[in-house]
């Protein structure tokens, strides 16, 4: 269609009223959590008897699903230390923009590393976690993935319980998800897939990239897969926690339509400082929390859940004294049980690598492709490119470490098609959202503006490194020391360098993509500019520089057998020789599933409640 100059105006206007209020983002995000704090003082209430069945910590995408679980047969108390979402959360093609803001993020960062994050000040990677009801299922790019089979099966050996067995643990995601699939409704799609949950799980209607992605996996002779059902190798347009258009988060999946039930009680802007335990017994009985300034006192007649997250899980048993002895004595805090608490500590590290330039207008520009008619279609129909959080599909792939151990069928890579093209201040949003410093990538990016392109994350699924997490001080409001220790190990390197040079060339020698000019933008990123561009030295140089979190840290409490020296929870979550507390959250696994962990930790929530429900009511 033509374009007459009237539309022309109204959408330069238009773009300016757009831009002007990313500009505002961080004053919006904060104005909108500072009334939410007030309205919530002025209005809280707090009961004479203080007493539930259970308290549940924490308000994520595993907390979410324990309380709406639980209040199903018992009073329970939530508490959550953030407030309600900020409600621009919804719009997926925010979700980058959403990074690192006060107000929403619990804006950590790690300690400086020594072997990686060079891009970044002090060398210190930013984490965010979401604080807010639904957790970190409110930051997320929505992807849902629950991983291998042999990830499941693995943890079931090794905890010797069969119910983590993938066969087993399918039963609760199922329970949780409305999957709303695009195909025919056949036996295998039910068997591998829910109906009845309150999570909507759907592939949304603009997919970007996707296809010529998924397409360029199949020349390689890659199959097309659903990822979602057993897998080992392949190439699958993202499914995304999204309803009609708009992120489906826990929050809007198990807490918001149960605001009503009697037996729940959510208190927002309490965080959680320590558990109350029996001097005599070593009994949790209730947890100290604060609350607008004011300390409070709750208890639990069962158990109290810690669904704290990776960070904070580990970070409120170790301020009760539940820790490592040596740790929590030379913080002056009285040991009460010695666990490797915080030990452990897996993430997936990343590196967006690009961009690939295109000459095709065909992946996601925002100073182009947000605009009136793309808002209208996302507000009135939930449909377009503000469905998409960039993140459009993904593959699994072994790499030649993996292949050597005979575990080809496990992959150790993952690659997530990024269909976003580098926008005018694209290097300016990168540097704030990964916390990078000031300059070096609005230098990179400058060469890729203009053209249409795409990034190719690379992730290391299987690392072999071990970071931990460990206490700054014993006063509660001081963030916790995170220490990923990333590409410590040199397997790990070899393993992103490997991932780096085979995803150049899915670009660079498939047909499908020569058909539209792809190739790797001919620059180097600052810092690497004296290896030779291509290079293993140079993509090494990348990794250790753009060292990206995946967002997926895990494994701080993790779980193991009944008689484990070295784990922190027993296969059935029980904190080991503590009574009256669980922890049910991503910090249990034992080893990181290999792909997003949103899912499996939504899938916790679910075992995690009926391991309790079995224990009370059968
Ligand atoms: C930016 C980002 C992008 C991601 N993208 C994806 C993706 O696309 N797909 C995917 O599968 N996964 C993704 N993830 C990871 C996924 O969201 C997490 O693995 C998952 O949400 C972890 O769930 P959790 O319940 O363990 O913790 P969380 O969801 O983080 O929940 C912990 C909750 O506890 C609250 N809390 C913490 N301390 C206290 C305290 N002391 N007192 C009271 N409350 C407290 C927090 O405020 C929070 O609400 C992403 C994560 C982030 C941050």
């Amino acid at each position: 269609m033509e374009n007459f100059p009237q539309v022309a105006a109204l959408q330069n206007m238009f773009n300016l009223i757009l831009y002007g209020t990313i500009g505002f983002l961080g004053p919006s995000i904060m104005m909108f959590h500072n009334l939410d704090a007030l309205q919530d003082q002025f209005t809280a209430t707090v009961d004479s008897v203080d007493t539930y069945d259970f308290i549940v910590v924490g308000a994520g995408s595993a907390g979410a699903v324990v309380a709406h679980r639980l209040s199903e047969d018992f009073n329970v108390l939530l508490l959550e230390a953030g407030g309600v979402p900020f409600p621009l959360t919804e719009i997926p093609a925010m979700a980058f923009l959403l990074l690192n803001r006060e107000g929403m993020d619990w804006n950590y960062k790690t300690v400086p590393q020594k072997k990686a994050c060079f891009a970044m000040p002090q060398q210190q990677c930013v984490w965010p976690r979401g604080k807010a009801l639904g957790g970190s299922s409110n930051l997320n790019f929505m992807a849902y993935a629950r991983g291998s089979v042999y990830d499941y099966d693995n943890w079931a050996n090794y905890t010797g319980e069969p119910k983590w067995r993938y066969n087993s643990v399918i039963k609760y995601f199922k329970k949780s998800e409305n999957y709303l699939f695009p195909g025919k409704w056949d036996d295998f799609t039910s068997k591998y897939h829910g109906k009845d949950g309150p999570l909507d799980i759907s592939i949304p209607s603009y997919t970007g990239m996707a296809e010529p992605f998924v397409k360029a996996g199949k020349e390689l002779g890659y199959p097309t897969i659903d990822y979602n059902a057993p897998f080992h190798t392949g190439f699958g347009t993202f499914a995304y926690t999204q309803k009609r258009g708009r992120r489906m988060g826990t929050y809007q999946a198990f807490l918001n339509p149960i605001r009503d039930r009697r037996s729940l009680t959510v208190r927002k802007f309490s965080t959680v400082n320590k558990l109350m335990i029996k001097d005599d017994t070593d009994e949790v009985y209730g947890v100290e929390y604060s609350r607008h300034g004011q300390k409070r006192y709750a208890r639990a007649t069962k158990e109290v859940i810690l669904s704290a997250g990776s960070l904070n899980t580990p970070k409120i048993l170790m301020l009760s004294g539940i820790g490592p002895k040596d740790h929590l004595k030379s913080l002056g805090i009285k040991v009460r049980k010695d666990l490797p608490v915080g030990k452990n500590l897996q993430d997936h590290v990343s590196t967006f690598l690009g961009p690939f330039l295109i000459d095709k207008p065909i992946s996601f520009n925002m100073d182009r492709d947000v605009n009136t008619n793309t808002i209208a279609d996302f507000v009135l129909e939930g449909k377009g490119p503000l469905t998409t959080t960039g993140v459009q599909a993904t593959a699994f792939i072994p790499s030649s470490r993996v292949k050597r151990l005979g575990e080809e069928k496990w992959p150790d890579i993952q690659w997530v098609m990024l269909g976003t093209s580098v926008y005018n201040n694209y290097g300016k949003d990168s540097e704030h959202s990964f916390n990078v410093k000031p300059g070096l990538l609005q230098k990179f990016y400058e060469f890729g503006k203009g053209t249409d392109s795409f990034q190719i994350i690379n992730i290391l699924n299987r690392p072999l490194t071990r970071g931990e997490v460990r206490l700054n001080s014993s006063n509660p409001a001081d963030p916790p020391l995170l220490d990923p220790k990333y590409l410590d190990n040199y397997e790990d390197v070899k393993v992103m360098v490997e991932s780096q040079k085979l995803s150049v060339q899915l670009v660079e020698n498939t047909t499908t993509f020569q058909s539209m000019g792809a190739r790797l933008m001919p620059h180097s990123l600052p810092g690497c500019e004296s290896f030779k561009f291509k290079s293993d030295a140079y993509y090494e140089c990348f990794v250790r520089s753009m060292s990206l979190t995946m967002y997926h840290p895990v494994g701080t409490c993790h779980m193991g057998r009944n008689d484990s020296s070295v784990a922190v929870v027993d296969p059935r979550l029980k904190v080991i020789g503590v009574k009256g507390v669980r922890v049910i959250d991503a910090s249990i696994m034992p080893f990181i599933v290999a792909s997003n962990t949103n899912a499996a930790s939504i899938m916790i929530g679910e075992i995690g409640s009926d391991f309790i429900k079995w224990d009370y009511l059968t």
